[in-house]
């Protein structure tokens, strides 16, 4: 205690009494009430941040793996209530319709669909019941995305002599491909033929990747809400504006086209509408117990981009990425595809049945590389796995985490279709362990389109052409990293070199 007797007395009792109170606003800032779930050791003020990363999904399953399924974690003042295991998601798609059924109120949503429009967005409620019962059974119906087969196979053809009019030895990026492919389609489906062009695709391609990542991506007035006015001087809210009147000029325009166009008053459902003629039409009939406004019509049709472009896009290159990182798997499914295909010059949907390896590929794909996390909000204070939870709070579902969640599956970390050959693990939300698509009441109404889109491109793409690496890559030096947003996204685009399949 030498050290002390230097210092003048006078000057140690303020740093004694500042470090007393420093110790006291460190114990009451991270505290665990009685009840909570286990927490992370946290910092004043800041919270968990300094356990995060670039990849919050990964950060999340490593402090999961130390503090249990259910974990509270603060970022700033702002709590969020994380759930790593399969049986407590279950739990909460359970509970959707009393406690855990809405999703956050971010800002940025707030701006794009002011008073929570759409259907993503918007709380469990009477809007949210009709705008889902009319995605489901008018515009994402199996019918109805059967309907749109032409689409897929123009585009598809497109991309094909793409790929033939290649120069040889040359690698084609994968990830910008099924971008195109994702956005051509889904405009085409979603306001027409007549959109589908490329002077189309520059204008509904940056807005809808600007919508994606205003709600996907930080925002600090989400966390720290006295801190909102910070995000006028990043750009966020000017970002955020300009992209919603971006989207209302744009669509707008597109609603009157299609107003005026001759024949729009025939009240038909028919197989060749898209989904506005649909909302057009289900607005003018009345019959959907939803007074369908236009500003309702618009943002459901943003859903439409905002759900499917990059979800689409980044899993058929993460199936192009591990089928190039196994060749040996690549070409087990190339070769059942090309034993289905037979003689034949185009792959039939009908086809898809009877490849079951092929399946299997897209669903461990769909494991290891689907969604990232889900997000919900307690309507009322509620109990989750025995702790509580307030109301009015996100809970967040490491969906990553539970695919890759060792206690469920068996080398979680290794690419292997066959742990899917004679299992039910399907699409709909009901299985115990798999569910890419979400679960419950909210579960994704376009898993039909995301679908048969992906099982056509990639089928066409291993039938008709040969795929290696491009020149002085190694299959090690293959990079498989991801990146955090609504989908995990391959951080650098699958570069690979087509060639043409000997056979063809
Ligand atoms: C491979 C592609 C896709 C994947 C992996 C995917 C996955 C998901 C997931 C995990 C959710 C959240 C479910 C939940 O919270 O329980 C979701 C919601 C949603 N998805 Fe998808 N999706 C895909 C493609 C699409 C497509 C093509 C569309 C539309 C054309 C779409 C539209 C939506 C909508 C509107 C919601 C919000 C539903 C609601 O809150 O009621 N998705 N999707």
């Amino acid at each position: 205690m030498d050290f002390l007797a230097n210092y003048d007395q006078g000057a140690l009792l303020p740093l004694l009494v500042s470090c007393a109170a420093l110790a006291f606003l460190f114990v009451i800032s991270t505290r665990v009430k009685p009840g909570s779930p286990p927490s992370p050791l946290r910092l004043p003020i800041i919270g968990h941040i300094h356990h995060m990363s670039k990849r919050p999904h990964r950060a999340l399953q490593k402090l999961a793996q130390k503090y249990g399924p259910l974990m509270l974690v603060k970022v700033g003042p702002v709590p969020f209530y994380i759930v790593s295991s399969a049986k407590l998601a279950r739990e909460i798609s359970k509970s959707e319709d009393t406690s855990i059924p809405a999703r956050p109120r971010l800002k940025a949503a707030n701006v794009l669909f002011p008073g929570h429009r759409d259907l993503i967005f918007s709380p469990y409620g009477h809007f949210w019941r009709h705008a889902r019962k009319i995605c489901v059974n008018e515009l994402l119906s199996l019918k109805r995305v059967l309907s749109f087969h032409h689409i897929r196979e123009q585009e598809v053809a497109k991309m094909a002599e793409v790929l033939r009019c290649n120069k040889p030895s040359s690698p084609v990026n994968l990830g910008s491909m099924f971008v195109k492919l994702a956005d051509t389609i889904v405009r085409k489906a979603v306001l027409g033929e007549k959109y589908g062009g490329d002077e189309c695709s520059k204008l509904v391609g940056e807005l809808a990747r600007n919508a994606a990542d205003l709600v996907s991506g930080p925002c600090l007035g989400d966390y720290f809400p006295m801190l909102s006015w910070f995000d006028t001087l990043t750009g966020h809210t000017a970002k955020a504006k300009r992209t919603s009147q971006g989207w209302n000029k744009f669509l707008d325009q597109v609603i009157d086209e299609h107003q005026a166009r001759p024949g729009h008053a025939v009240a038909r459902l028919d197989d060749a509408k898209d989904f506005v003629d649909i909302l057009l039409q289900l607005q003018k009939e009345d019959t959907v117990g939803l007074e369908l406004t236009r500003e309702n019509i618009k943002s459901i049709l943003v859903d439409m981009f905002v759900g499917s472009i990059d979800t689409s896009a980044a899993i058929m290159e993460w199936i192009m990425a591990e089928l190039a990182k196994h060749p040996t798997i690549m070409k087990k499914v190339q070769e059942e595809i090309r034993r289905v295909v037979g003689d034949k010059k185009k792959i039939d949907e009908q086809d898809f049945q009877h490849m079951e390896y092929y399946q299997c590929v897209i669903k461990e794909s769909l494991r290891l590389h689907g969604p990232s996390t889900m997000a919900r909000q307690t309507s009322s204070a509620t109990t989750l796995g025995g702790f509580d939870i307030p109301g009015d709070t996100t809970v967040f579902i490491n969906l990553w985490a539970i695919q890759r969640d060792p206690m469920l599956w068996e080398k979680p970390l290794e690419f292997k279709p066959e742990r899917f050959l004679n299992t039910s693990h399907g699409f709909k939300g009901q299985d115990d362990k798999y569910f890419p698509f979400g679960m419950g009441k909210r579960i994704c109404p376009g898993s039909q389109f995301a679908l048969s889109e992906v099982e056509y491109a990639i089928a066409n793409l291993l039938c008709w052409f040969d795929w290696k690496l491009p020149e002085g890559v190694k299959l090690e030096d293959l990079d498989m990293r991801d990146t955090f947003a609504l989908v995990t996204r391959k951080e650098s685009p699958l570069q690979l070199v087509p060639s043409l399949h000997k056979a063809v």
